[in-house]
């Protein structure tokens, strides 16, 4: 599905106009820019629909845009779906900023509810997307007169509109890279890392993330020069293949025939830390939609994926089938897998808030608390202490969570620790994430336990535009008293 252009950022990761740039009423359409003659009113409806939908009922994104999409499909072409989509992931993605202009320009007023998640739908538009400000308005007027609870505010929504669309360059020029992340996690950030390093991990964030892939056949460097060029690709100093732009993954070279996977280059680490061969025992717990269990049984290892969604596991045997691989699959929760099990090798991807992946996911950032994170992090101890019960003496674990929070990261390391007498950390060093050379670019990403610890924009000159958010330690069991190893 093609998307609209955003407009581009400066090097600020700001919006701007320079005096070269096309007058606002001649701006350029992107390929799916909206039509500025009352048409379009699908996609915002759509946009307006999901954006409310996520946030009060706090479902992912990713789930509420296709259903909403999947309702009214027979009424929205397609290049519709694609500018909704656009217009719900930058007003996520930039959610902090367009609050506070609307806030700054509603004296005595506050908008809320779904007024002001109509003004999030116009707002986003004018400022971040390649949509002509009349459009936006006229739509978003549109969409408030066919509304029973908006039609009241058909002049104010106008009037805004307009006056964003105005007032544009210098709400632009007063959003910093901190203002769009809510105040939960700014202040949890700010604490946690410092202002400098909390700037340049919020700017990277808010950007769009590239396209990395991961090789079927991780390892082999001459396969990977071969690919790199057949893709137009770049290799990053991990290996993972950073394609120059955005492109439908479908149409690639090498989808058909399985040689890649669509994987960010920070989580194609966790899989290949266990360092599986052919015919261990292997559990990927928690393994839809089956990025890592790929990464398993590329090496001939004897997987066993567990996901407790039977629908998301149907990825799984997607992503398996279109790679020739196989693995086995048990749609059930980790909790009630039967303890008599043994693994040589576990990985352990456990649910968590994911504000690693702010960049794919932005709203992960407005739906979720800090009470999730408390919960998600009980989860995370019960299926360790599972996991831990699974692995034969002698045997890996890496546990692994696309978190910044420490509480699901760094915190659960020193629990399976201090919890789990028989078991030992092994420190991963920088030879292990690159795929040549590098090294000491790569060390930053390594902290002083020997743990995996990605920040977005850490990583090297290598690995510049960033990466998600990630968190992986490795662990031995200690063998049995009588066994020789
Ligand atoms: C972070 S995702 C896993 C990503 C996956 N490992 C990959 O690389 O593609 C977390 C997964 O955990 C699953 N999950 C959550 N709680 C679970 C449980 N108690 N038992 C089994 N699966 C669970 C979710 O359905 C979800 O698919």
């Amino acid at each position: 599905m093609t998307s609209p252009s955003q407009k581009p950022p400066d090097d600020t990761g700001r919006k701007s106009r320079s005096a070269s740039s096309p007058a606002r009423t001649h701006k350029p359409r992107g390929a799916g820019a909206a039509r500025d003659d009352g048409e379009g009113l699908a996609a915002r409806r759509l946009a307006f629909t999901v954006i409310g939908e996520v946030l009060r009922s706090r479902r992912p994104l990713d789930d509420a845009f296709p259903q909403a999409l999947a309702a009214m499909k027979a009424d929205i072409p397609q290049r519709d779906a694609a500018l909704a989509r656009a217009i719900c992931i930058v007003a996520f993605r930039r959610m902090g900023t367009i609050r506070a202009a609307l806030a700054a320009r509603m004296t005595g007023k506050s908008a809320k509810g779904q007024l002001r998640d109509l003004l999030t739908v116009i707002a986003a538009q004018i400022l971040f997307l390649d949509v002509p400000d009349h459009a936006a308005v006229a739509t978003g007027v549109a969409l408030a007169r066919s509304h029973p609870d908006l039609k009241h505010y058909a002049r104010l929504v106008n009037a805004l509109g307009r006056r964003i669309a105005r007032e544009r360059e210098s709400i632009l020029a007063e959003a910093g890279p901190l203002d769009d992340l809510p105040e939960w996690l700014h202040a949890r950030w700010l604490s946690r890392w410092g202002e400098a390093e909390c700037i340049a991990m919020a700017g990277v964030l808010r950007r769009e993330a590239p396209l990395d892939l991961t090789l079927r056949d991780d390892q082999d460097g001459p396969a990977r020069a071969l690919w790199a060029e057949r893709l137009d690709a770049r290799i990053l100093p991990t290996g993972s293949l950073r394609l120059a732009d955005r492109r439908a993954v479908e149409t690639l070279p090498g989808y058909d025939d399985g040689a890649w996977l669509v994987q960010d280059a920070a989580a194609a680490i966790p899989a290949r830390l266990l360092a599986v061969g052919p015919g261990e025992r292997v559990a990927d717990l928690c393994a839809a939609p089956g990025g890592k269990t790929v990464q398993l049984a590329a090496r001939g290892a004897d997987v066993l994926a567990v996901d407790r969604s039977q629908k998301r596991l149907t990825r799984v045997a997607e992503n398996l089938a279109r790679l020739r691989l196989t693995a086995r699959l048990r749609a059930a929760d980790v909790l009630a897998l039967e303890d008599d099990l043994r693994f040589d090798a576990i990985l352990l991807d456990a649910p968590c808030s994911a504000t690693g992946t702010l960049r794919r996911n932005p709203d992960v950032a407005w739906t979720k608390t800090p009470e999730d994170i408390a919960k998600l992090a009980d989860l995370q101890r019960r299926l360790i202490d599972k996991a831990v019960g699974l692995l034969a003496p002698g045997g890996r674990l890496v546990y692994c969570t696309c978190s910044l929070e420490p509480e699901e990261g760094e915190a659960q390391a020193r629990y399976l620790l201090e919890r789990h007498g028989d078991m030992q950390r092994i420190a991963i060093t920088p030879d292990e994430l690159a795929a040549s050379g590098a090294l000491a670019d790569l060390a930053g990403l390594i902290d002083a336990q020997g743990d995996f610890r990605a920040l977005p924009h850490r990583g090297g000159s290598g690995l510049v535009e960033g990466l998600d958010g990630f968190f992986a330690a490795r662990f031995r069991k200690l063998p049995a008293a009588n066994d020789p190893a």
